[in-house]
């Protein structure tokens, strides 16, 4: 082979392996290229050692159990994903239900916005976004509501992404965030004029010590609306297939433990809060939440490929690949999840901190 045509072939090679990793970016909304990829906070050599650490909480359940253990655990998670969600699938970390003719994108705004219309955010308003991830609900509920939004994360790696995401928005005067634990949050009594959380409170490990601090910040009158993650009343914790799926869901988003639906308004009232509204928004007239993940099959495999490439490279960091797999599996969990009615992403609660 001549000089040129060596030349030509490797500009070639370099030039497809560019627009396969690069171009053919995975997702709707590129903020994050495949060759950005790290382990959050965690330095690249140590991602595959807090790879193994996450599952070693699973090996001893009872100190997922332990309230004290679970942010770090939770922290170690969203330092090993945080990367890899934004990168396949935006900057919003949660499901809407699909809405035919409408892009993902907006059926995920419209879901947010959904819920700081039953809250009754005003322009003015100051409200509490509690587990706000790297900022997409905070972003579009700011921009259609001109409230003032403070978000919290355990995650300083998402406080990071967040801020530079809401200034690149042009929002950042409208939205600020604050790195620190929803169970014991940094905030006065009576300071918030309304509050969200969106597929984040699963995280505690007692639902009521969440909504407790949430309660607490409340302004008296003021609303707040939670998306749960729950098992439905579908769910049959005799029946060995359900119970494979719910722990699969559970290990692959860090989760101490899923509720019962039926826990929520319960837990909601123990802590004081008068519920107004409850509603699965999972269930029909409302089309497959979970189609989405279905749909991104082809782009899960072409991603995998991409990881193991770049990791291989030594581009991204190794245990890139391992977090990877295990997200994949975890698609799969929350499909079945899905499809067969035990689990809800969605499961809604309006609550209102009496007068
Ligand atoms: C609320 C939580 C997170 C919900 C979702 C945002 C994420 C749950 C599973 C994630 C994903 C699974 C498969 C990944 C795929 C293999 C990869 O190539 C690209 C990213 C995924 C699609 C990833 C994206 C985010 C999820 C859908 C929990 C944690 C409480
Ligand atoms: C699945 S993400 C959802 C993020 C955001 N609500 C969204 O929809 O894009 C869950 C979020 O909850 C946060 N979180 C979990 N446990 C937390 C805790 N104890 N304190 C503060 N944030 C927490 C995580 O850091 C993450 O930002």
């Amino acid at each position: 082979m001549d000089t040129l045509s060596l030349f030509c072939t490797g500009a070639l090679l370099a030039g497809g392996l560019y627009w396969f990793v690069c171009i053919l970016g995975p997702a709707e909304q590129k903020g994050k290229r495949a060759t950005d990829l790290s382990g959050g906070s965690i330095s690249s050599e140590k991602v595959r050692d807090n790879y193994n650490k996450y599952w070693t909480f699973f090996r001893r359940p009872k100190e997922i159990e332990t309230a004290d253990k679970v942010p770090d655990f939770v922290d170690t998670f969203y330092n090993l994903v945080t990367d890899i969600y934004e990168w396949g699938w935006g900057q919003s970390f949660h499901f809407a239900p699909s809405i035919p003719g409408k892009s993902h994108r907006d059926a995920t705004r419209l879901h947010e916005e959904m819920a700081v219309d039953l809250i009754q955010a005003k322009p003015g308003h100051k409200i509490l976004d509690v587990g706000c991830g790297v900022g997409g609900p905070m972003r579009a509920i700011a921009a259609h509501s001109r409230a003032n939004v403070v978000g919290i994360t355990i995650n300083d790696y998402q406080v990071n992404r967040a801020r530079l995401h809401n200034k690149k928005a042009g929002l950042d005067s409208l939205c600020e965030v604050v790195c620190g634990n929803f169970l014991q949050m940094p905030f006065e009594d009576n300071s918030f004029d309304g509050a969200y959380s969106i597929e984040a409170t699963c995280h505690a490990p007692k639902l009521e010590d969440v909504y407790g601090e949430i309660f607490r910040v409340l302004k008296p009158g003021a609303l707040y609306v939670s998306y749960e993650w729950v098992t439905t009343d579908k769910y049959n914790s005799e029946d060995a297939g359900h119970v494979a799926v719910i722990q699969g869901i559970e290990r692959g988003d860090a989760l101490p433990g899923l509720r019962s639906y039926s826990d929520i308004a319960e837990t909601a009232k123990k802590v004081g809060f008068e519920v107004v509204k409850e509603k699965d928004l999972a269930k029909p007239p409302a089309h497959p939440w979970w189609s989405r993940l279905k749909m991104g099959r082809v782009a899960y495999w072409r991603n995998h490929i991409v990881v193991t490439i770049l990791a291989a490279l030594g581009i991204a960091p190794k245990g890139t690949v391992d977090v990877h797999e295990m997200l994949f599996h975890t698609a799969d969990h929350l499909t079945k999840g899905g499809e067969s009615g035990i689990f809800s992403p969605m499961h809604m609660i309006l609550c209102r901190k009496p007068n």
